[in-house]
């Protein structure tokens, strides 16, 4: 089946929703709102790019029997509104010790899983994405709050600072109750957690990069080349869940042959990411870890510009 360059004519216009001659709580308001739109145009992106490994697409629904390109557009539309209440949550608790804040908006993160499920019938598409965008949108209020400029940089700083004990929740003691919890005791891997408290340290260093230097080349072959990274570097527990570590090195392995010979710039490159995809789809591997860190890639690239507007809060 030929597969359509799809994502330019989505009609997903990127730029800044920010408009700058707004100042003070109406700015904020105009920022909480373009970060939402931001973080759904971004979930969007990484949901169209086809092919993609072993995880739902415009070709197919990858490994998965419980959900399709309608699941996670139901998804991305129930939780999108949700990303401005995290962004006012930092805005109001901006005063509040980084290492105490989390605790604080669990319970919004957790509401916000309960309206995904509702939205799907009950299928887990966007957990991942629901806890790394809460918290980059609260960690943006936290700076808007703290009169900061929202950079790259700064954003993911603070994450890792609002994450500083969420590692540790994973050693303590007691039965195990979720994927990653199981996934840790048995093999140390962190998951979404870990890469939460580096402040997305697999975006900033292996995708960013990737993607930044394709841009010129349009969104398609810059996300294509970020996703590539993500494969070949990132830890990602769904694909451990599913098939252990062989699993996880089969796909990794497979990432990194296709980035030796020539990744995205080798001209049989959609139809390599198309075979990986069956071979992925055979061996029952999902990396849905790497889709949500991709949409969090095209967040990042596509922040709004902002300079700072506000009285610092106390
Ligand atoms: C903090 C939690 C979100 C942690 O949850 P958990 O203990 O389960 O930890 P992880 O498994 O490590 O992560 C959960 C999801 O995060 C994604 N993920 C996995 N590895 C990585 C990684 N290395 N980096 C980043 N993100 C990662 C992944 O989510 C995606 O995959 C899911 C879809 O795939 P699928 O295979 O279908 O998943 P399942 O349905 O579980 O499997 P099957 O049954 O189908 O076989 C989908 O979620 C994608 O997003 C991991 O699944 C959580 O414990 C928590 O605290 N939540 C409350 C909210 C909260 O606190 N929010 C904070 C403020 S917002
Ligand atoms: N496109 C996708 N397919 C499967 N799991 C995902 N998790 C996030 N995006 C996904």
């Amino acid at each position: 089946m030929p597969i359509a360059p799809v994502e330019d004519r989505v009609g997903i216009a990127e730029g800044s929703l920010v408009d700058p001659g707004l100042g003070g709580r109406e700015g904020e308001r105009s920022l909480g709102f373009a970060l939402a739109h931001l973080a759904h145009r971004s979930l969007l992106r990484e949901l169209l790019l086809t092919p993609k490994p072993g995880l739902v697409d415009r070709r197919n629904c990858g490994s998965h029997r419980d959900m399709d390109l309608s699941s996670f557009l139901a998804s991305a539309r129930a939780i999108a509104p949700w990303f401005r209440r995290f962004f006012e949550r930092g805005l109001e608790g901006c005063a509040v010790p980084a290492d105490l804040f989390l605790a604080g908006i669990r319970a919004d993160g957790m509401a916000c899983e309960r309206v995904m499920l509702h939205a799907t019938g009950g299928v887990n598409t966007h957990k991942g994405s629901i806890f790394a965008f809460g918290l980059l949108c609260a960690a943006a209020g936290r700076l808007a709050g703290q009169g900061r400029a929202l950079r790259r940089e700064p954003l993911c700083a603070e994450v890792a600072a609002i994450c500083a004990e969420v590692v540790g929740e994973l050693r303590r003691p007691g039965e195990a109750g979720t994927a990653g919890e199981h996934l840790y005791r048995r093999h140390g891997l962190t998951g979404a957690r870990g890469e939460a408290a580096s402040g997305f340290a697999t975006v900033r260093n292996h995708a960013l990069p990737a993607f930044e230097r394709l841009r010129p080349h349009g969104p398609r072959m810059a996300l294509h080349a970020a996703l590539l990274e993500l494969l070949a570097f990132n830890p990602d527990t769904n694909v451990v869940s599913r098939g252990g570590l062989a699993g996880l090195a089969f796909l990794q392995g497979e990432a990194m042959r296709l980035r030796r010979d020539g990744g995205v710039a080798a001209p049989d490159y959609l139809h390599r990411l198309a075979a990986l995809d069956d071979g992925a789809i055979r061996r029952n591997l999902s990396p849905g870890g790497s889709a949500d860190l991709l949409a969090v890639t095209w967040f990042l690239a596509h922040l709004p510009a902002t300079t700072p507007y506000r009285v610092p809060c106390h």
